[in-house]
């Protein structure tokens, strides 16, 4: 029966130097033929190779039922367990690689027959290799032991002398210093250990006495400890297989190995668990009276055969070629963090870790950046909530005071508060009804379209889905008055309202017409003596104690279809011709389908783009002139921001933000239907009170200067113009207060909302400044220069004439005289003729029919 070989955890990778690999021991195990002792004693062969791999124990005793009755090996003659099992790993030393070869069995069971074929083969190669490569430096260390009694024989020295163990490393490296000393920029340095042990069976059987004691007890020391060693490498149980063996260590976990414990151990470090290739081969007998031993020996080879190594190449260089190396190592390691291949071992774990810490750094950095963003976005939802709450607060204590003197309007009480649902463009419109039975419209799109910075994101379409919501929301909500008024606008008042304007418009422009074209004798346009329609003194002559029919007895559209025809868009706030140019993009109403014309864009006020359409033919359709604001776009924007207040004002009472305005104007608010003197003359303070602050309003928020002109001439404190008054100085109020808001709220956003109408305002007085050559003479532009103030033949005469208009918003003389001068740029009264013919086309009912009802025997009167 010969060895056996090629055991199944075998790596036959190559060692190729550089980097340590790990790898399994081999073990082998070899089983030898019953010699003739044990023949003579008739002994029995129970164990059997029954192939390559496998020794099969035939005599399955009962009583031993519970052990493994199979063993997975190899089988082959010396020579074949050289060349197939050890000559690999043997070899390795030529390649710098530290190689161990030792033998494992109990006494007889051909350890030493096996060894020392082993190494005399392995000798006979190393040399022939190294003749064969004479170039090459090699300092090699042969040693062959016999361990045995703690005593350690070196094999291969002739006179026998135990080996120095410690200096076994050093001699080696000497060994390798010679060569480099020699020339050698570097050499290979390793170590091959042949080892032969004691009999594995003596450290049970030895128990005797005496000398036999003491053998046995350094034997027992030696492979106890190999035990040991093994099985917490191994991390198996090794206990049973030497009987003698009682490790304190806990059983499958590998605690400290203590390989000092013994020489065996010490010797066999590096070939156990470092730096070096290892080989056992376990010797068995097969004599039935070797069964316990074999066994043991078996359990050792399965437990061996676990036990992993890590074996490098071993190389001593000089310094220089040290420094080479570690510049190319250095070099080579920069080069993988930059372009990291893929790992395909564990050798290239730093790389993998490097990976790892770089996407750790990153992904720390994200979560930065994420926390930062969320910090931000839920001090801005911070801040939004409390803009809401402050709003809803304010509201609440509103809609709960039905009876206070200036109703709530529920279109203006939430402007500038911010809706959630503007936001993700879904517009509510819910009936609230208070404790009276007032139905009152929650409208959240109609507050969302009051801040820009969340409407821009809506479309002209969406523009118009809120106004028609809305006027579902009013039919729907039947009354907002106080029950005095029908369900039903009526259209007369609509005529009411444009017939009177039209009216006032022909008296202010044929006042105009006399004011910017001054007689050089009566310089001061705004003489009241100059014409009587033209004065205030005149208008406040022809007040007749007005009942404000406006607060009171409102009525609206019997139907959606007469509302929508009838009555402009109810955002009257976004088509309003005095906002600042910010606003421009809402600038969008449909009047009946015809939407494309109306959506001018440039213009300071979208309202009533017919009406300019008519204009532009008049005045010949030059650019500046459409540019300009026609009077009815912007009689057209009041109106519907004056039906929206009214809507709102219901039973008289008004926003207690207009109140507040008043209030800071120095003005209590008005109450209607004081027919007497003293409500009079309160009132003519009160309008120059009102008129004073308005137009200081209007410089503060760079409100259009044809917006300023128009409103100017046209409410020049006729009682009825109150509501205009109001609503234009709650508009003015609330812009400011926008602005200003923003301020607080958003970095930057004041100055960039004053920019865009500070723009704006520029780009109108350019327009302006290209319209006076037109508009007026040669000589009349030579006697506005110098009343102005302006050399008439400097450079931009124009321009420096048009930035001074509305500049001194203290001196009244100053505005009026701004406002004639932009009056007559604007063409005012040919606007007038045309605005006239829109009332009949569009707009007004005929004159016949609102006779007949009786609107005219109104108490309300503006002419
Ligand atoms: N594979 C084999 N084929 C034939 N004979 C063998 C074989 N192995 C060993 N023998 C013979 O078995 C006997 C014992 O062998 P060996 O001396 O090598 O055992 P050992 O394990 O070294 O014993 P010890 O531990 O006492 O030194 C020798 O006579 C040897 O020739």
């Amino acid at each position: 029966m010969g060895a056996i070989v090629a055991e199944e955890s075998k790596n036959s990778d190559k060692m190729t130097g550089g980097a340590g690999r790990e790898e399994k021991i081999l073990v082998l195990v070899r089983l030898r033929p019953l010699n003739d002792k044990e023949v003579s004693k008739n002994e029995v062969a129970d164990w059997e190779c029954i192939n390559d791999s496998t020794i099969l124990y035939r005599n399955s005793l009962q009583e031993r039922s519970g052990l493994p009755t199979v063993y997975s090996f190899g089988d082959c003659p010396s020579k074949q367990v050289y060349e197939e099992g050890t000559k690999e790993i043997a070899l390795s030393v030529v390649s710098g690689i530290n190689s161990s070869i030792f033998a494992y069995g109990q006494t007889s069971s051909g350890k030493t027959y096996t060894m020392n074929a082993i190494t005399e083969y392995t000798v006979a190669d190393i040399y022939d290799y190294m003749q064969r490569h004479e170039e090459r430096a090699f300092a090699l260390k042969f040693s062959a032991m016999e361990i045995y009694n703690e005593n350690v024989r070196d094999l291969l020295s002739s006179d026998n002398t135990p080996l120095r163990l410690m200096d076994d490393p050093e001699t080696i490296e000497s060994s390798a210093r010679e060569f480099i000393g020699k020339g050698n920029s570097s050499t290979l340095s390793a170590s091959v250990f042949f080892i032969d042990l004691a009999g594995s069976e003596r450290a049970a059987q030895a128990m005797s006495a005496g000398t036999r004691l003491k053998e046995g007890c350094h034997i027992n020391r030696s492979l106890l400890t190999l035990g040991n060693v093994i099985r917490k490498l191994s991390m198996a149980l090794m206990d049973f297989f030497l009987p003698a063996c009682h490790s304190d260590t806990p059983k499958g976990r590998q605690g400290h190995i203590n390989y000092r414990d013994s020489k065996l151990t010490r010797i066999l470090q590096p070939c156990l668990g470092g730096n070096a290739r290892t080989t056992i081969i376990c010797t068995l007998s097969p004599a039935r009276s070797h069964v316990e031993q074999s066994r043991n020996t078996l359990l050792f080879a399965s437990c061996a055969k676990q036990v992993t190594t890590n074996a490098q190449v071993n190389v001593v260089m000089s310094d220089k070629a040290l420094v080479k190396h570690l510049q190319k190592e250095l070099a080579r390691l920069e080069s993988e963090l930059r372009s990291p291949a893929p790992t395909s071992s564990s050798c290239n774990c730093s790389v993998t870790i490097r990976k790892k810490d770089l996407q750790l750094e990153k992904m720390e950095k994200e979560i930065r950046e994420l926390t930062k963003q969320r910090d931000l976005a839920q001090s801005r939802v911070e801040d939004l909530l409390q803009i809401i709450g402050n709003d809803q607060s304010s509201n609440k204590q509103q809609r709960h005071k039905p009876h206070s003197k200036w109703k709530v309007p529920n279109k203006w009480e939430d402007e500038g508060s911010i809706s959630d649902s503007s936001v993700n463009g879904h517009h509510r419109v819910d009936g609230v009804q208070d404790e009276d039975g007032e139905s009152y419209i929650e409208d959240p799109s109609s507050r969302a379209l009051e801040h820009e910075d969340y409407t821009s994101e809506m479309g002209d379409d969406q523009c118009r889905e809120v106004r028609c919501i809305e006027m579902e929301g009013s039919e729907a909500s039947t009354t907002f008055g106080n029950g005095h008024g029908s369900n039903g606008r009526s259209s007369h008042q609509n005529g009411y309202l444009y017939g009177s304007l039209e009216q006032r418009i022909q008296e202010v422009q044929r006042s105009i017409d006399s004011l910017v074209s001054p007689q050089p004798e009566n310089p001061s346009v705004w003489d009241d003596s100059a014409d009587a329609s033209s004065s205030r003194s005149m208008n406040f002559s022809k007040v007749r104690g007005s009942k404000g029919s406006y607060s009171n007895g409102q009525s609206y559209p019997s139907s959606k279809e007469e509302y929508s025809e009838r009555t402009p868009p109810s955002d009257v706030e976004m088509d309003y011709s005095g906002r600042p140019g910010e606003f421009k993009r809402f600038a969008v109403l449909d009047y009946g389908g015809n939407s494309e014309k109306l959506s001018r864009n440039g213009s300071q006020s979208s309202v009533g783009t017919e009406v300019v359409d008519d204009v532009r033919s008049l005045s010949g359709n030059n650019v500046a002139d459409e540019e300009i604001t026609s009077v009815q776009t912007f009689v057209a924007g009041l109106k519907d921001a004056k039906l929206q207040y009214e809507k709102q004002l219901g039973d008289g009472q008004g926003p207690p933000e207009l109140r507040k305005s008043l209030r800071d104007v120095g003005l209590d608010p008005m109450i209607d239907g004081e027919d007497s003197e003293d409500t009079t003359l309160d009132w003519n303070l009160q309008f120059e009170k009102l008129q004073k602050a308005i137009v200081e309003l209007w410089k503060i928020c760079n409100v259009s200067l044809v917006h300023r002109t128009y409103f100017f001439l046209l409410f020049k404190g006729d009682p009825t113009d109150s509501i205009y008054l109001e609503v234009e100085l709650r508009r003015l109020t609330f812009l400011k207060d926008t602005l200003s808001h923003v301020n607080r709220s958003v970095d930057g956003g004041h100055a960039l909302k004053l920019i865009s109408s500070e723009k704006a305002l520029r780009k109108e007085r350019e327009t302006l400044s290209k319209l006076i050559n037109r508009r007026f003479s040669s000589e009349e532009r030579k006697r506005l220069y110098t009343k102005w103030g302006i050399k008439p033949d400097s450079k931009r005469r124009r321009a420096q004439l048009v930035s001074r208009l509305w500049t001194e918003t203290e001196d009244m003389d100053h505005i009026v005289e701004s406002a004639a001068i932009i009056a007559k740029l604007v063409k005012f009264s040919e606007q007038g003729r045309a605005f006239k013919g829109m009332f009949g086309l569009s707009f007004s009912p005929p004159i016949l029919r609102r006779r007949s009802y009786g609107w005219m025997n109104s108490k309300t009167s503006l002419v």
